[in-house]
């Protein structure tokens, strides 16, 4: 799958209002109640990404999560981090 180029790249982000193109990864920082909340989250985002075959870097902290998409494969951003977005955007609700 090949990289988007930067207007691309921020053309998609119209439809993800929260997330932001940083670093060359689209970024998302969430926040939860708790430390069990936030990892229930992440393990649902996990079994999301084995079903995609693409996974998020991230980092946790006990109730906040940062989550950074890029392809590492195409050494960009590709169609396969906004389809990821979208879906941790429908399950965060
Ligand atoms: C073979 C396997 O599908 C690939 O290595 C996948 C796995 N998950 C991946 N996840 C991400 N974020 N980027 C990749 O390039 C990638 N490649």
């Amino acid at each position: 799958m090949t990289a988007l180029n930067e207007s691309q790249i921020l053309e998609k982000l119209q439809d993800l209002p929260h997330w932001t193109f940083e670093d060359g990864r689209l970024h998302r920082k969430l926040e939860f109640k708790d430390f069990k909340s936030c990892f229930a989250f992440m393990t649902l985002i996990a079994f999301e990404a084995e079903a995609q075959k693409h996974h998020p870097d991230w980092y946790n902290v006990y109730n906040r999560l940062l989550i950074q998409l890029s392809t590492h494969d195409a050494g960009g951003i590709t169609e396969n981090d906004f389809t990821l977005a979208h879906t941790i955007e429908k399950l965060y609700g």
